[in-house]
């Protein structure tokens, strides 16, 4: 659960430093009694201002010079340079001088601080006063401190290089930019919003640059926080103090954010119709969701009676009853969710498996065996295969290539009970550990019905052909644990008609945005790490893509295919053992273009699979379709394909995607590679010219015949097919079309128009990625 500090005013520190007024409850000073108090109301504790109108005083004193020159000018330069030299606080210039004070406060310095002023002498002391107070908080043991807002979008490089500077001065502390989430106003002119100026300079007015006022708030964010280089110390601290947009989706970049602290001030609350504090319906859905990253609720203002009422207390009651009816929270408490099974491993970067070159422990084992999804639809996969089985009255063959401690075994003679039909099992394995736990089962469960083989299916012989092969060799990505060559050997099983399940399996990819995994992704500083592909649950994420065909009509939708494995193979090329000669077969590649409707940074490709286990069965963890096919399946996380170097991508851009699946005799791995275009109306760039040119010559390609080639696009009625040249986009899939799966919400609109449009649009090139992985030489998988 996310926690709650009780934000206090200057005037409201001064009202409890009278121990007999309001609700103070002992405490030996002001700060403790407000915290005792805030305590007592159930608040972690209190968020304050470090310094007091006195240092305020003070510095404007110093540091705004008159405009006339005279004798009081050079006083007060002679004092202002005293205290550049050697900067230091007066007693009644802080609000608190104790560790005990400093433990359960979150310091707010000086709001009135500018250090995105135009004026250089008024920037350059508001960076020594920054310096100052967080030395002083420092040495205090504070934890977490608040720095003011910056407020001028041409000086936001300043701010963030005094940001920076902050971060170096002080070692531990976190360092929170507050920042509005929102800001309706594009054009800001600086000399109305009351700055402190010397009267040495104006300032002039400033510009949030971004058309977009969605982000232009955001934008500011991401200027500081790259700066400082995505210091982990550096959090934001979201001020929901402005109206929020009309459509919460334009603030979904926030979701990727470090959010640490949410500002919600009472003034945010409407009264509903009993006169208790409520969030209007924006506010409600953007605070249910924000809370999956668990950030520290300042409420300020609870304490003014606002509303009529509740009092005090119901404001965070309120955010707490929110927090309890997201669906991540609920899914959470839920048992049997992936929320709830997989606790603690949000955001956390796990290797892959390799359970072809590794052996894996019995309790990896254990866990995948909690998973009741999976084998369901493995026996319902297996069951109808045998029932449709055309020889009624052989005793049938099945094969488990890969039987671990034997759960899909299992599952296969449930299968033929249910289907009253006679069998006889092999169960392949090459862990020799697992073969033990295999032979126990045989004596102690299975006997005769099941005979054992120990060593690899790509080379070992089984006495007889069988029916059916059933294999669960899959990672998150599909293919990423070798599931295509190490069925291509068990193929020689199979007889002539045999049924593979899985029968096919596709790998599918979306553009992501996260500080967080970024962080985690360079944390070694080692390139190896950041040009791995890792499994993670993820939490503190943002898609960037959207559904929809993009200004130039050839994007497709936010979450994309790359390709299909299909068992037993139609085409193969065999040797004399059965065996395919190379692994030149298994290698793949896609070029996708994804539409970014909103401004965002690219920090990693998700990337997920679906698998046709036999019909219309399956198991998907497609996050648009995996609660229609495999609901609450346990089994894998998502794929994180990580780029070493952020990408921005502007609203409105196209993001072009490569991404191959390589392979030599003895290792297979994946390269990836972004660019990123802005289609400018009216114009024809060099790539749109190559790519008209490249539509007049397309071959279909080797690997996937539908790259380059005609694709079919579902539109929002299900009948409706809008056929587009474009990269693979939705392919029609026996699951999608049996199983009631919602289309996926194509704007037909912006692809028709951007069809009818395409001739004129032209794609800029506005940036790209490095190649990632070349060759294989951070990450591979072994065969
Ligand atoms: C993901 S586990 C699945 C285990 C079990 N079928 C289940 O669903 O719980 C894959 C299993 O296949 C085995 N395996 C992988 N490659 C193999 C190969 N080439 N020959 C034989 N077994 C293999 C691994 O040792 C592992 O036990």
């Amino acid at each position: 659960m996310s926690t709650f500090t009780k934000h206090l005013s200057l005037a409201d520190l001064q009202s409890s430093s009278n121990p007999t007024s309001g609700s103070g409850t002992g405490g030996e000073t002001p700060v403790l009694r407000a915290i005792a108090d805030a305590r007592a109301k159930d608040y972690a504790g209190i968020c304050c201002p470090l310094t007091t109108d006195a240092w305020r005083t003070r510095w404007r004193g110093m540091c705004l010079l008159p405009a006339e020159d005279g004798h009081d000018k050079v006083e007060i330069e002679r004092r202002a340079e005293a205290w550049r030299a050697a900067p230091a606080f007066e007693r009644d210039e802080v609000t608190m001088t104790r560790l005990d004070e400093a433990e359960g406060v979150v310091a707010v310095v000086s709001e009135w601080l500018e250090l995105d002023a135009s004026d250089d002498w008024v920037r350059h002391d508001s960076e020594t006063a920054l310096l100052q107070e967080l030395a002083y908080a420092s040495y205090l043991n504070v934890a977490s401190a608040i720095l003011p807002p910056p407020k001028h979008r041409s000086q936001i490089a300043s701010y963030a290089r005094a940001v920076n500077t902050a971060l170096h001065a002080v070692p531990y502390m976190e360092l929170s930019v507050r920042i509005p989430i929102y800001d309706p106003v594009m054009l800001h002119a600086s000399s109305s919003t009351g700055s402190a100026i010397s009267a040495a300079t104006m300032s002039s007015p400033s510009v949030l640059f971004s058309d977009e006022p969605s982000v232009a708030t955001w934008e500011m964010w991401d200027a500081i926080r790259t700066v400082c280089e995505y210091n982990p110390r550096l959090t934001l601290t979201l001020d929901l103090t402005p109206p929020m947009p009309s459509v919460i989706s334009v603030l979904s970049q926030w979701s990727a954010e470090p959010v640490r602290h949410i500002f919600l001030p009472a003034s945010t609350f409407i009264a509903n119709a009993k006169g208790y504090p409520v969030l209007p319906k924006v506010t409600q859905g953007f605070v249910r969701d924000i809370m999956k990253l668990r950030p520290n609720v300042v409420l300020s203002g609870t304490s003014a009676g606002r509303h009529k009422s509740g009092g005090e207390v119901v404001y965070s009651q309120y955010v707490r009853h929110i927090e309890k009816t997201s669906p991540a929270y609920k899914a959470s408490k839920t048992q049997g969710t992936v929320e709830n099974f997989a606790q603690g491993y949000q955001d956390y970067l796990q290797a892959p498996l390799q359970p072809l070159m590794d052996n894996l422990q019995s309790v990896t084992y254990q866990t995948f065996e909690q998973d009741p999804v999976k084998y369901r639809q493995y026996e319902e996969a297996i069951y109808t295969a045998i029932t449709e089985w055309p020889n009624k009255t052989d005793n049938m063959v099945l094969c488990v290539a890969g039987a671990g401690r034997g759960p899909l075994v299992e599952r296969c003679m449930k299968a033929l009970q249910r289907a009253n039909r006679e069998g006889l099992l092999y169960a392949v394995e090459k862990n020799p550990n697992a073969y033990v736990t295999l032979q126990q089962r045989v004596r102690d469960d299975w006997g005769e019905s099941v005979k054992l083989f120990f060593g690899d299916m790509r080379t070992l012989e089984l006495p007889e052909k069988v029916d059916i092969l059933v294999s669960e060799l899959l990672g998150s990505f599909g293919d990423n644990e070798l599931s295509p060559e190490c069925l291509d050997g068990a193929m020689r099983f199979l007889k002539q008609d045999g049924i593979s399940i899985p029968a096919s399996y596709t790998a599918h990819i979306a553009p992501l945005s996260s500080s967080k995994l970024f962080n985690e992704t360079r944390s070694t500083k080692d390139v190896k790490a950041a040009e791995t592909p890792y499994v993670v649950m993820f939490q503190a994420i943002n898609i960037l893509s959207g559904n929809g065909g993009g200004l130039s009509g050839n994007c497709g939708p936010k979450v994309q295919e790359c390709w299909e494995f299909e068992h037993p193979r139609k085409d193969a090329v065999l040797n004399a053992q059965g065996l395919p000669p190379t692994n030149s077969h298994n290698a793949r590649s896609a070029q996708l273009s994804f539409h970014i409707p909103h401004a965002g940074i690219l920090h990693g490709l998700a990337g997920y699979f679906e698998a046709v286990l036999y019909r219309n069965i399956g198991l998907s963890i497609h996050p648009d379709r995996m609660q229609y096919i495999s609901k609450n399946m346990l089994s894998w996380f998502p794929l994180l394909f990580p780029f070493k170097e952020p990408l921005y991508l502007p609203g409105s851009s196209e993001l072009h995607v490569s991404i191959w699946r390589l392979t030599n005799q003895r290792q297979v791995w994946y390269e990836w590679y972004a660019e990123a275009f802005l289609p400018v109306p009216g114009s024809t760039s060099i790539r749109a010219k190559a790519e008209a040119a490249d539509a007049e010559n397309t071959r279909p390609s080797r690997s996937d015949s539908r790259d380059g080639g005609l694709s079919l696009v579902r539109s929002d009625s299900r009948e409706g097919w809008l056929s587009v040249r474009s990269t693979p986009v939705l392919s029609p899939s026996p699951m999608a079309d049996a199983v009631d799966i919602p289309p996926i919400e194509i704007d037909s609109k912006a692809v028709v128009e951007g069809d009818a449009a395409k001739n004129s649009i032209g794609l800029i090139k506005i940036g790209q990625t490095s190649l990632h992985n070349p060759k294989g030489r951070s990450s591979w998988v072994g065969l």
